[in-house]
């Protein structure tokens, strides 16, 4: 569906993006990772076909970016960093608007505005001005004006920027039902912002790609392995000794008989850990998969220090 080849872009004479090269199939839901500043909205302005690059080519469902951006732009939904919301329209209008400019049919704008409604969760606010939505609500028009017209490709800037937590859980949610209808390239700063809703994390810093792979894989190759928390209630030999089997164990914590555990394991072996405790007659009061060091692995990784690209 993506196609880039030492995509390079040059602002003066500072490189913004430098050699990028990755390949995203039909349907991948992809997370661009990179703090700010590392080249995310470079490169997705060059996708869609907003920026042209210096050098190096980009080819969308097999259209270059610049030589074809008439066929680009019809195959793909753009979120910018800013949303190009217009605040005096209502948000039924504005979406009408915006997918008679698509080419939608007359026939079909209505229905459609109703399905990307739908699946932003805008329907209860179609015929609200524009300026009396939340930040959070705006980001979801600025979802929803992307794909009104059906566009097999889905470029998100940052959709997260500026959302508080509760909104962040609602669009990780809008995020993953986008899975099946569209490819999706999403980008962000932070990993705990897309992990769990992307196939796999594309990584980039200082304007090159220097990792790219599923979180499993990526903590694996920044020498992470995964681990897993879990909490349990019982004699503390017996539960050193029933998790000891599963990994390596480190205690966290320790409160009126509850201890708080980490397990170097990967996260697939969870329910082997949920076993070993019942099965040692233990009670498990809580099991969860480790992030918070993927995401302190992606800071050192994107902060530069060595590791070995993919
Ligand atoms: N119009 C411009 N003129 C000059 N330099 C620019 C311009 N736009 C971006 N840059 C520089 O290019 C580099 C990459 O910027 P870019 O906006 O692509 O990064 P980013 O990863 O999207 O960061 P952010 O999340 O802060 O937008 C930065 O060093 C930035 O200062």
């Amino acid at each position: 569906m993506i196609h880039v080849e030492g995509l390079t872009k040059y602002y003066g004479s500072h490189a913004a993006i430098r050699e990028l090269a990755f390949h995203i199939e039909r349907g991948e839901v992809i997370g661009f990772l990179g703090l700010n500043g590392a080249g995310k909205t470079t490169t997705l302005k060059i996708l869609g076909c907003v920026l042209l690059p210096t050098s190096g080519r980009a080819v969308i469902d097999g259209y270059d970016v610049v030589s074809h951006p008439h066929e680009v732009r019809q195959r793909i939904g753009f979120l910018p960093d800013t949303p190009p919301l217009y605040d005096e329209m209502l948000v039924g209008e504005f979406l009408a608007f915006v997918a008679r400019l698509r080419g939608v049919p007359s026939r079909e704008v209505s229905a459609r505005v109703s399905e990307a409604e739908e699946k932003t969760g805008l329907r209860d606010v179609d015929d609200a001005p524009i300026s009396s939505l939340s930040h959070g609500y705006r980001q979801r028009v600025g979802v929803a004006q992307a794909l009104v017209h059906r566009p097999a490709l889905l470029i998100l800037d940052e959709p997260g920027s500026g959302l508080d937590p509760r909104q962040m859980v609602e669009m990780r949610a809008l995020i993953r039902g986008l899975r099946g209808a569209h490819t999706v390239l999403v980008s962000s700063h932070l990993l705990s912002e897309i992990s769990q809703t992307c196939d796999r994390l594309l990584v980039i810093k200082d304007g090159e790609i220097v990792a790219q792979g599923t979180e499993e894989e990526l903590g694996q190759r920044l020498g992470g392995g995964g681990f897993i928390e879990v909490e349990v209630r019982g004699e503390r030999e017996r539960v050193l000794a029933a998790l000891a089997a599963v990994g390596p164990v480190h205690v966290v914590a320790e409160a009126e008989g509850v201890m708080t555990l980490r397990v170097d394991a990967p996260a697939e072996l969870r329910p082997r850990v949920a076993q070993a405790v019942v099965g040692a007659g233990l009670e498990l009061l809580r099991l969860d998969r480790g992030t918070e060091k993927l995401e302190s692995l992606f800071l050192r990784l994107t902060r530069g220090q060595e590791v070995t690209a993919s």
